[in-house]
């Protein structure tokens, strides 16, 4: 069984058709990129597989399970993880507490058991605290489990970002445009940290990327959308050689 099959995705927005006939197969544990020029539809894959959208058409199979329909909250709980293209943490919460509030969507016990503080909660309380200091140890990011996100660098924050991801233990982690906005420093640490969790955490990554060199050095397989379609697919030298590719990207004048 295959972790993750999307077959024949199509996602329409009134008259606009962002993703057409999309398919991907992941058999767990690959390092993948989606990649197509702006507005190609990648975040629009994204969205739909993380269960922000529902399809207009196609299936999405999780585990062998249909995830379409799901609410984000369910899918994550089956083991789909992401990050954003703009970071979104809450800012007026701690790192760790960014951490903690992460794993609530899985918790089991009910308003009562928090309100009179019963053993099932504290317990579960306990249990999310570990989690996420272990999360955030591993990542380094203990030096600012005190601190509001919005005064961290932007490189620590898109860390955190990726810590939280992590925190609820996924199978499969998307991470949308990672690279963006961070300086040369950053991107060479991200790519360190992104091979790292691959290995360590044992688990399958999907990535969207604009930074060639962050795909390159990361990802085994390449998939390519230009207007929702899919126009490649293979290795990082298959894709930079592939005259599709170099179209969309560049323009017709340029090849
Ligand atoms: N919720 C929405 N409603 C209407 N149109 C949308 C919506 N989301 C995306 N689109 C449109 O669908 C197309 C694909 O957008 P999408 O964000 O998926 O592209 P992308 O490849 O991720 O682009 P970028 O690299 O610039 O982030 C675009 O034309 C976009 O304007």
């Amino acid at each position: 069984m295959s972790l993750l099959e999307i077959k024949a995705l199509t996602q329409n927005f009134g008259g606009l058709c962002a993703v057409s006939e999309f398919f991907v197969k992941f058999e767990g544990r690959e390092l993948m990129a989606l990649i197509g020029p702006n507005g190609a539809g990648k975040t629009t894959v994204f969205n739909i597989t993380s269960g922000f959208y529902k399809p207009s058409q196609g299936d999405i199979v999780f585990k062998g399970k249909s995830t379409v329909g799901m609410k984000p909250h369910q899918v994550t709980a089956m083991g789909i993880a992401r990050t954003f293209q703009n970071i979104r943490l809450w800012n007026d919460m701690t790192v760790l507490d960014n951490i903690r509030i992460s794993q609530h969507y899985n918790l089991g016990y009910s308003i009562w058991d928090s309100l009179f503080r019963t053993k099932k909660y504290v317990k579960g309380e306990e249990q999310i605290k570990t989690t996420a200091l272990t999360i955030l140890e591993a990542l380094e990011l203990m030096p600012y489990i005190n601190e509001l996100p919005k005064n961290l660098p932007y490189g620590i924050q898109r860390k955190v970002e990726i810590a939280r991801a992590l925190s609820v233990k996924p199978d499969l982690l998307l991470l949308d445009e990672p690279a963006a906005g961070l300086n040369s420093a950053d991107v060479h640490e991200l790519i360190e940290l992104i091979k790292w969790i691959h290995k360590e955490f044992d688990i399958t990554i999907w990535m969207i990327e604009h930074q060639m060199s962050v795909v390159m050095s990361l990802c085994t397989k390449i998939k390519v959308i230009d207007f929702g379609v899919t126009i490649a697919e293979g290795t990082p030298e298959e894709i930079q050689n592939n005259p599709d590719v170099i179209k969309a990207y560049l323009g017709d004048e340029n090849i």
